[in-house]
């Protein structure tokens, strides 16, 4: 291992436990890598010279001084450096180690680091030299992530097959520099052979891009399980399992929450080997010593209630509610529980696991327990709705998705348990059949595809995807998962300038600032998939088009992706997915155009003129069109938990903590149908009048028509859904 000592720079979560970090075993050494040549008398002779140059300051500021209005005589100067010495005895070692982490960033940068990585995050990357693009071939895009593109590549040196990841991030915001930067320290921190191992980083001094190099996986489980015609047996969900507890095991025991346990972050390779990936939103903990976190992680499908419902001191726990959901959608073959938003999440668990025990909200005292408590209690019923799965597997999914965590016992007990006891037992993975390689990409475009498709020759029902196979595959990440970059995203937001994210990200730009040649879209691969690969933000978006391409399309998506980390004014109500992130994403190219986002501090509305206007304009041309009423099963919720309107069915934008529901709902609702109509019937007559000043030639009027419903897609409630609660509600913990 490299330098001496990095600056001491805390690249974790600021509310990690302190003794975590201590307990910490040192970053393991990553293989395939060479360490950095930063020898200890390296840095202590560079440190010498720094005190040296220290000491010439020192006396050329006491000079300046002298000759100043406020003149210091050299006693003075001593006096006060006496004192100095005297309160800090130790004020010689202060000043070697700080020198010292100085010189090590130096030497970082030296060894090819780009200065902004090494100032807020010289531990993350301590003992390693980064790899450059050029000794990388790019061969295709594999996966796509909220914060990441993913990569097929080839390491020219070895000739070997890797995965690059691209995270996206600002280098220019140290608290976005350090939140991607937690992700390699946990990610080094971990040494299993079911944890994906992080091999190396690929960046330079001038870039400000970075790619994780990790080993290529050919599949992801949902990729596999949503692959038309794979149906797992039982020996081989029990060895996937098995892996991912034992992987689950070494997080928890090495003081590391995964916090995003769902099937597009469990890698398999040609070998049957299962592996825990995307530790984006892990984060270290100390059980001993429980500090507050946020609670806005883990994707909506697989989040355990007490997050829903606000809690800030969780543990393990939480990734064994999302592998107990994992365990049942193997069996079930499709997701248990995908809600659309956190208050239908948070229906679905209470309506399959039941709702908590009046202890459990006694003791519990979690943030939103007053607003969510439903007035009845709800029956557990999962037994009777899985009666047909084999006993083991039932019994190992009770404890699992038990609603109070301290009943979901560890992965360690889970690994005990019958389940991989009992016949039939586990398989070995290199038995398990090759399959093609499956991502969740690959599923999102197969489905996309049938979509359009279905699209264009008609009217396309939800079952007729169903029938042929397809099902939503992808669940969406954690609404704002990112919590603790939404503030600093914010800031971007806020930023007085005219530059849109788009700008800052766009792709094109980065590829050329990384070194990375770019490709020419692929012919091989759906356009879809090139678009979001190589797409990038129109910095001049033409909203006067009259229909909308596939490209502004891809665009809006990744819009909506974007609106997905962003979105600060959502809405409350029942919003589907779909419309919420083109709102957001109308919102996002408007804003290019109009005023820039302000939060006028504790109501998080927008500010009155500009983007208030813009989503009143929005709202009046789709809210109503795409606003459906929750099924009769969620009618609880509604009356409960969608207080959304008030009573002339005017959208209410909450920041606080939910009202408690008036009562009155079933006259919310009437109103709310009623201004559903009378939006539809105005979005008609808009639409008509603007199709005839077209006709007209005048192409001036409202910038809405990349969002023409008409010609966009029809999608069933999909990945976007979630998105309806990123809202800026105070009572959500960040
Ligand atoms: N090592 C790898 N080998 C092959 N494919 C990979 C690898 N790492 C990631 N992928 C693919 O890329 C996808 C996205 O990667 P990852 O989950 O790490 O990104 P993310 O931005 O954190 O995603 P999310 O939005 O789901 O949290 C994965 O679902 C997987 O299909």
């Amino acid at each position: 291992m490299g330098c001496v000592c990095a600056k001491p720079v805390p690249i974790e979560d600021s509310r990690e436990s302190p003794k975590a970090r201590q307990v910490a075993p040192s970053v393991a050494p990553a293989q395939g890598i060479a360490p950095a040549k930063i020898s200890a008398s390296a840095a202590v002779s560079s440190s010498r010279r720094e005190e040296l140059t220290a000491v010439r300051l020192t006396s050329a500021s006491i000079a300046e001084r002298k000759q100043g209005s406020r003149p210091v005589s050299l006693n003075n100067r001593d006096a006060e450096m006496r004192t100095e010495r005297q309160v800090h005895p130790n004020h010689q070692q202060l000043r070697l180690v700080g020198s010292i982490a100085k010189a090590g960033e130096g030497e970082q940068v030296a060894a090819g680091w780009p200065a902004w990585l090494v100032a807020v995050a010289g531990e993350a990357i301590r003992g390693w030299i980064p790899r450059r693009a050029d000794s990388f071939e790019k061969l295709d895009k594999i996966g796509q992530g909220t914060y990441s593109s993913v990569y097929r590549a080839r390491d020219l040196g070895n000739g070997k097959i890797v995965a690059l990841k691209k995270v996206r991030f600002d280098s220019l915001e140290p608290e976005s520099v350090r939140f991607m930067a937690r992700e390699i320290h946990i990610l080094r921190r971990l040494d299993h052979p079911n944890i994906i191992k992080l091999e190396g980083l690929v960046t330079s001094r001038m870039s400000c891009s970075l790619y994780l190099v990790f080993e290529y996986m050919e599949h992801d489980l949902a990729g596999l399980a949503s692959y038309p015609g794979i149906k797992f047996t039982e020996p081989q969900v029990k060895c996937y399992m098995h892996q991912l507890l034992c992987g689950l095991d070494h997080c928890h025991t090495h003081g590391v929450l995964h916090r995003d346990i769902k099937g597009s972050n469990l890698l398999i390779d040609n070998n049957g080997i299962l592996k825990i990936a995307d530790f984006g939103l892990a984060s270290f903990f100390d059980p001993e010593q429980q500090q507050p976190l946020t609670s806005r992680v883990v994707t909506l499908w697989y989040r355990p209630p007490e997050l829903l419902l606000g809690a800030t001191t969780y543990d393990v726990a939480v990734d064994l509610w999302s592998t107990g959901c994992i365990l049942a959608e193997l069996y079930a073959g499709k997701p248990i529980m995908p809600g659309r938003t956190e208050v239908e999440q948070l229906h679905k668990i209470f309506k399959l696991c039941g709702s908590p025990s009046d202890d459990y909200w006694k003791k519990s005292k979690l943030p939103h327990a007053t607003i969510f408590k439903p007035q009845q209690p709800y029956k557990r019923r999962v037994a009777e709705t899985y009666e047909d799965f084999p006993a083991p597997a039932l019994a190992l999914m009770e404890v699992l998705l038990s609603i109070d965590p301290a009943d979901r016992g560890t992965a360690a007990s889970a690994l005990k348990s019958e389940f991989f006891t009992t016949k039939p037992l586990l398989c070995d993975p290199s038995t398990l059949p090759k399959y093609p390689p499956s991502k969740e990409l690959d599923a999102k475009i197969r489905d996309e595809e049938a979509r359009r498709q279905g699209a264009v020759g008609g009217k396309l029902q939800r079952s007729d995807l169903e029938r042929g196979g397809l099902r939503e595959s992808r669940a969406v990440p954690a609404p704002d998962a990112n919590a603790e970059l939404s503030v600093s995203v914010k800031k971007w937001k806020n930023q007085g300038n005219s530059i849109s994210r788009s700008e800052k990200f766009n792709p094109h730009q980065e590829e050329v600032a990384s070194g990375f040649p770019i490709e020419p879209p692929r012919p091989t691969r759906n356009l879809e998939a090139t678009e979001l690969s190589h797409g990038h933000y129109s910095q001049k978006s033409s909203h006067s088009g009259p229909l909308v391409n596939r490209g502004q399309w891809a665009t809006a998506r990744k819009n909506d992706d974007a609106a997905l980390k962003l979105s600060s004014a959502a809405n409350l109500s029942s919003l589907s997915g779909l419309v919420a992130a083109r709102r957001n994403a109308f919102l996002d190219v408007s804003e290019r155009n109009s005023s820039q986002l302000e939060n006028t501090g504790a109501s998080g509305r927008l500010s009155e003129s500009g983007n208030e206007r813009l989503e009143r304009r929005y709202d009046q041309l789709f809210h109503g069109v795409s606003q459906r009423k929750e099924d009769e099963s969620d009618s609880y919720m509604n009356q409960s938990l969608h207080p959304g309107f008030g009573p002339k069915g005017n959208k209410i934008h909450y920041s606080g903590p939910l009202p408690r529901p008036s009562g009155n709902v079933d006259q919310m609702l009437k109103d709310h149908d009623r201004q559903i109509q009378e939006v539809v019937r105005r979005a008609r007559i808009d639409r008509s009048k603007a199709r005839k000043n077209q006709g007209e030639g005048n192409l001036a009027g409202p910038s809405i028509k990349p969002y023409n419903l008409g010609v966009i897609p029809v999608y069933p409630s999909s990945r976007s859904s979630v998105m309806v609660f990123t809202s800026s509600r105070g009572s959500i913990q960040q």
